[in-house]
């Protein structure tokens, strides 16, 4: 089990976090010349985003994307690629190469073939991904009861995304699979409020992935998790 790191304040929270994405995505400009970043979105992490924003590192060779995306017009109040433009890519950080998880398909299942192509420039390794979770024990899109939910944590799945229609949230999604998340040289779970610690302590009980998917992140052992709560 990973102990949360328990923060007196949100901003307390979001500053140590900030600083310690800054700290592994200079790290890695130094030793590969390039980083990589994957975000959630929500209203969890704005406050993070905004402060990523100002970060002064050499962001022409950073690479954002998102770790899910709901699939509704990039204007969309509920676009997390509007979230991550309003929020991220501004200030220093206007200068990263983001990488959209919504194309012009009407069905997200037809835009696999395009997010194969367009997600390859990454590095296989993504410096740090930034994962929510919902109190339904989702994470990424990674939902209880949808139907794909099989694929998309099938770490035999090459995909780099999987499409998945959220039986207890709103908008068809695109999600980068749990194989391409597990791809990370450090995953961290990003939770506020004190419902969501309750799901979290329910996650560490044993009991089948599907019903609380978040356990794909934490009983795992691929990829290094440090968890971020405050109340
Ligand atoms: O697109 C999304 O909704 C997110 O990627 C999702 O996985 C989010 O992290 C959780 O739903 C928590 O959302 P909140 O931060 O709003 O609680």
């Amino acid at each position: 089990m990973i102990t949360p790191q328990i923060f007196p304040d949100r901003d307390s929270l979001t500053q140590q976090l900030s600083e310690q994405i800054v700290a592994r995505l200079s790290a890695d400009l130094l030793a590969f010349g390039v980083a990589s970043l994957a975000v959630s979105g929500g209203r969890t992490p704005v406050d993070l985003l905004q402060r990523l924003s100002r970060a002064d590192i050499d962001w022409p060779h950073v690479w954002v994307t998102l770790v899910d995306e709901r699939w509704v017009d990039k204007a969309d109040e509920a676009s997390n690629e509007r979230l991550v433009r309003e929020n991220l890519l501004i200030h220093h950080a206007a200068a990263a190469r983001f990488i959209a998880l919504k194309t012009e398909h009407e069905h997200p299942k037809d835009a696999l073939a395009e997010l194969s192509v367009s997600l390859s420039v990454l590095p296989e390794q993504f410096s740090v991904v930034v994962l929510g979770m919902g109190e339904d024990g989702h994470t990424a899109s990674f939902f209880p009861g949808a139907a794909t939910l099989s694929d998309c944590l099938d770490l035999t799945n090459p995909q780099p995304c999987c499409a998945t229609l959220p039986l207890t949230a709103p908008h068809a999604r695109m999600t980068l699979t749990l194989q391409r998340i597990l791809a990370s040289r450090w995953l961290v779970l990003h939770l506020t409020g004190d419902a969501k610690l309750d799901v979290l302590t329910e996650a560490w009980q044993d009991g089948p992935i599907e019903s609380l998917p978040v356990r794909s992140v934490l009983k795992q052992e691929q990829s290094p998790l440090a968890i971020f709560f405050a109340s």
